[in-house]
């Protein structure tokens, strides 16, 4: 039995719960600040129901094998009481953000343990606690090696393509320059597509551009073709279509501009690489309502 505990069971956190609960041998303990009964993750392929122990109080937690985090990346400082009761010296955490910070983020946190970073693209949203609706099955990436290895077979009776690879920084800051565009969803509370024009595709060209030269100086491949099928995603993006900060934005909740935006304008700095479109994103969301929270 493979113990895994699953701290945020938000719109991805409690799909990949549901979908991990699905087999016998895994023990699945959700850590939850909201209650909630159970879990119902409407997939692509069928409804998935799970009862799995839900706590919301750390104290009672015990270390796991496996924790697999699923805050935001502005609640991770929260989420260091449950990780102070569910890791033990055997414990790997998997950290599944967006960003490309995954393992610099919790380095204080937990000094000298083993942290496997996930690239997410798995569109998932909630309409209560412990109600999911997954879009699409997607795939969930980790570098290669042992742990990643186990982190795969972790999913090995799901329908999720998870995979670990040579080169993750690549598949980091590839999904980095997707979600920096989400920036322009996020600002105007409308999907890109119905309202695309030549002005709009200068600033989404602008973020993405930005993002992949950022990328480069970090040792990232970023092929030509992934910033031109950004920029085509976000002119045909439907109507309604948004991603996991515009609906921060649009509930009035921080956001995670700083690691999504606010990085690239950062690294950029590193590296001498002008950033001026992502720093207009941030400081315009910054002054929007909802507090930037590093
Ligand atoms: N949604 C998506 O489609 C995708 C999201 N991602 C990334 O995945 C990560 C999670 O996003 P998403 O699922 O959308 O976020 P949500 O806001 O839907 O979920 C976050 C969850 O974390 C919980 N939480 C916050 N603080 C604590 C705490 N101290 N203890 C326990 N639980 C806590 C929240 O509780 P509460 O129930 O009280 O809100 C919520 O359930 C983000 O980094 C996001 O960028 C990546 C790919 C796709
Ligand atoms: C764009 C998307 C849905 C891709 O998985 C995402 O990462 C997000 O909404 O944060």
């Amino acid at each position: 039995m493979t113990k895994i505990a699953i701290i945020g069971p938000g719109a991805l956190g409690g799909t990949i719960a549901g979908w991990l609960c699905q087999n016998a041998a895994h023990e699945v303990i959700v850590c939850a600040r909201t209650p909630l009964v159970d879990l119902r993750v409407e997939t692509p392929v069928g409804t998935l129901n799970a009862a799995p122990q839900v706590l919301i109080d750390p104290a009672p937690a015990q270390p796991v094998d496996w924790v697999l985090v699923l805050t935001k990346t502005y609640d991770v400082a929260a989420a260091k009481v449950w990780l102070d009761s569910l890791v033990g010296p055997g414990t790997r955490v998997a950290v599944l953000q967006n960003g490309v910070e995954h393992v610099s983020r919790f380095a204080a946190l937990l000094p000298g343990q083993a942290i496997v970073p996930a690239v997410v693209d798995i569109p998932a949203s909630r309409s209560a606690p412990g109600r999911m609706i997954q879009q699409r099955l997607g795939s969930i990436v980790v570098p290669e090696g042992d742990d990643g290895a186990d982190f795969v077979g972790l999913f090995g009776e799901t329908k999720i393509d998870v995979s670990a690879v040579a080169d993750w920084n690549s598949r980091a800051w590839g999904k980095l320059c997707l979600n920096c565009a989400g920036a322009v969803a996020a600002l105007t509370q409308r999907s890109t597509g119905p309202v695309w024009n030549d002005d709009l595709e200068v600033l989404v060209r602008g973020l993405v551009s930005e993002c992949a030269a950022v990328a480069r100086a970090e040792g990232a491949v970023i092929p030509d073709s992934l910033i031109e099928g950004v920029i085509e995603g976000a002119r045909n993006a439907p109507e309604g279509a948004g991603n996991s900060m515009s609906v921060d934005r649009f509930a009035g909740r921080q956001m995670e501009l700083d690691a999504r935006n606010g990085v690239i304008v950062r690294l950029g700095k590193k590296h001498g690489i002008a950033t001026p479109i992502n720093a207009l994103f941030v400081t315009l969301l910054a002054a929007s309502g909802s507090p930037w929270v590093t």
